[in-house]
């Protein structure tokens, strides 16, 4: 860990603590303006850290920021943008930003172009590309389809090629913005089974996702509204309250940081609370699908 003091402008310093390398925002601001001419925040006091091989998911209602903050995060030019950053292990190049849907982001015609061209575009040289191009079709299972134009593959095969591509840039980080979204759950699954795998291998990961039942009690989860964060923490502390405030959270009738963002908790959590409520559980809730088997079968 080190200290870093940014500078905020207006005589403004800022100090954080951050792992040597990290990705750190500090104070950052960007307004819009509504069509009544009004002021709006899109980005309200960011302060943020990313260290290099973490995994972090960032949800919130829409219009909350989601995309804004990982287009910020993936190094992409937002014009407006005010505050101090540091991009640490991300460096100054752009990286790589999987979109909601594939169309969007495919300019080859086939998923072994489409994996060259991203090496070409890092600058590869033309003789390792081939041999590397095959590596990414295996290692992410398209090798069988490499050849098909778009028009004969799923979208989640097209999403699936586009994660491949992405991931041939061998980059530090890659976000993934609502990716899943649009995606059937085998191929949901799959995507993520890809993502995961860049993340063991040492890649940093930001995840933005509306599908909260994809949020790992242990995982870090930060929660955006109206342009600001304003939970970040373990996904079991945003799901169910924080440890220890949960009899306050029950007597009170307050929320917990998933419906305070207005967010719909999932149907396990929700049943978990609700088995809470009735004294019939007891945390740690479970999480796992073999500690809930366990749990309904003593129940
Ligand atoms: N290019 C832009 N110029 C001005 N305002 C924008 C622009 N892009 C997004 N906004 C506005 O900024 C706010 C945050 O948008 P953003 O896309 O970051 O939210 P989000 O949480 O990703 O939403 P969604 O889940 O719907 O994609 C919204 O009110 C949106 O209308």
């Amino acid at each position: 860990m080190y200290h870093v003091k940014l500078f905020l402008g207006r005589g403004n310093f800022v100090s954080l603590f951050a792992s040597e390398g990290s990705l750190v925002l500090a104070d950052v601001n960007l307004e819009r303006i509504l069509d009544s001419g009004e002021v709006s925040p899109r980005l309200d006091h960011i302060d943020f850290s990313l260290s290099p091989g973490e995994w972090v998911n960032i949800v919130g209602t829409n219009g909350s920021g989601k995309s804004t903050l990982a287009r910020l995060l993936a190094g992409l030019t937002i014009d407006g943008i005010h505050g101090s950053w540091n991009r640490g292990f991300a460096g100054d190049r752009p990286m790589p930003y999987v979109m909601q849907t594939p169309d969007s982001q495919l300019f080859a015609e086939t998923p072994r172009q489409e994996i060259r061209f991203a090496l070409e575009w890092q600058g590869i040289p033309a003789d390792e590309i081939i041999q590397r191009t095959e590596l990414v079709l295996t290692h992410t299972g398209l090798l069988a389809i490499g050849e098909e134009p778009w028009n004969r593959l799923s979208g989640g095969q097209r999403q699936l090629a586009a994660v491949a591509a992405a991931s041939a840039a061998s980059a530090p980080l890659i976000v993934f913005d609502e990716a899943t979204s649009m995606l059937d759950d085998q191929s949901c699954a799959e995507v993520m089974r890809l993502a995961r795998t860049l993340h063991q291998q040492g890649t940093a990961v930001v995840w933005v996702t509306q599908r909260l039942q994809e949020l790992e009690g242990g995982s870090r989860v930060v929660a955006m509204r109206e342009g600001r964060i304003v939970f970040d923490g373990l996904g079991r502390d945003f799901l169910y309250g924080v440890d220890g405030a949960e009899s306050h959270l029950l007597e009170t009738n307050r929320t917990t940081p998933c419906q305070a963002c207005g967010l719909r908790l999932p149907y396990l959590p929700a049943l978990a609370l609700e088995l809470g409520r009735q004294g019939k559980l007891a945390r740690p809730y479970p999480e796992t699908a073999t500690e809930w088997e366990q749990v309904l079968a003593e129940l």
